[in-house]
């Protein structure tokens, strides 16, 4: 048995309500072959566009003069862990029932500490939200005053600050939960960003990256393997060209290698090798994969997927 944190992406969601109900039917396949595997499972997952939704939607709505108040961003982080996690929790109960297995499944609300003085405060990176056209992008920076920013070829999203995770605040209670057999879903979009400010936790306008927040809580969980489950089968050298080459391991040093060498966009494949790599090199013995969501098991069978090894 091995005790293994799974990050989910993008493609384990989609965009809209109703595609996320959806499509957490198929995310919870593979992460119920984990757990029927005898192992123990932690998932966290990402936010980027719902978290954008939710924040426009609320926006939107308190600037139409109907009286909805103004919704800070860091409640719209929280009510997206909420509404990403109902339909996790659910779809994975269902899954296990459809088994005959009757673990219990939980969301933890989940904040993660950050640090005041992060630099990333001053430097907004993390795009969030639906993709636009560059005109539209122009658009919405002088209506809204937003960044915008260009996403890896696929076109402008709003971009905010993107912290570093320092800590996790409920890890105690998730770490009770793991011990004791729950399966939990936390650090739901790398988390509520929070700051500590004597006894208080203090909501930050950013987002988490949840590749390094749940980075972050597979060591504080001390997780045999951090699993990072995207769109693509494996991590590629010269991604997209025609010398493309998919990397079924690599170590920390050739990932070292591959980042100088510009491998990994931003913003999307890097934060996931730096991820893996920091998990990696955390601790003897610990194993890193970043793998496609279909192939979960075959990944953690030395299958499928690229092995990260210090
Ligand atoms: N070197 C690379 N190898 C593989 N995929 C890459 C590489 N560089 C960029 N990518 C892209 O990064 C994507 C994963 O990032 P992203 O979509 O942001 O992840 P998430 O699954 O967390 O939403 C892949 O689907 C692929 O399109
Ligand atoms: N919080 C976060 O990293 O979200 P995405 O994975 O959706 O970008």
């Amino acid at each position: 048995m091995s005790r293994i944190v799974v990050a989910l992406g993008g493609n384990a969601l989609g965009k809209t309500p109703k595609e996320q109900l959806e499509l957490v039917k198929n995310t919870a396949k593979p992460i119920v072959d984990l757990i029927q595997g005898g192992n123990e499972v932690i998932i966290a997952h990402g936010n980027g566009p719902q978290v954008g939704m939710i924040n426009l939607a609320m926006e939107t709505a308190s600037n139409n003069g109907a009286g909805t108040p103004e919704m800070p961003f860091p409640e719209c982080g929280a009510m997206s862990q909420g509404y990403i996690g109902y339909h996790l929790q659910n779809a994975i109960r269902e899954e296990l029932l459809n088994r005959e297995m009757n673990t219990p499944v939980a969301t933890v609300v989940t904040q993660v500490i950050v640090n005041e003085d992060d630099p990333a405060f001053e430097n907004p990176t993390k795009p969030i939200g639906a993709f636009y056209s560059e005109e539209e992008a122009k658009k919405l920076e002088e209506e809204k005053g937003y960044i915008m920013k260009e996403d890896s070829g696929r076109g402008w999203r709003r971009v905010v600050p993107s912290p570093k995770p320092v800590d996790v605040a409920e890890k105690e209670t998730v770490k009770t939960l793991v011990e004791n057999g729950h399966i939990v879903i936390t650090v739901g979009g790398g988390g509520i960003p929070v700051i500590a400010k004597g006894n208080s936790l203090v909501g930050v306008p950013a987002v988490i990256d949840k590749d390094f927040a749940s980075e972050k809580i597979a060591e504080i969980l001390d997780a045999d393997i951090f699993i990072i489950l995207t769109a693509v089968e494996k991590v590629s050298l010269n991604f997209g060209k025609p010398n493309q080459k998919d990397l079924a391991k690599m170590t920390t040093e050739e990932a070292k290698k591959y980042i100088e060498e510009g491998h990994f966009a931003a913003g999307s494949m890097l934060p996931k090798v730096e991820a893996a790599s920091k998990f990696a090199e955390s601790k003897e013995g610990r194993k890193a994969i970043i793998a496609a969501l279909s192939k979960a098991k075959e990944a953690i069978e030395g299958k499928s997927g690229t092995l990260i090894t210090k």
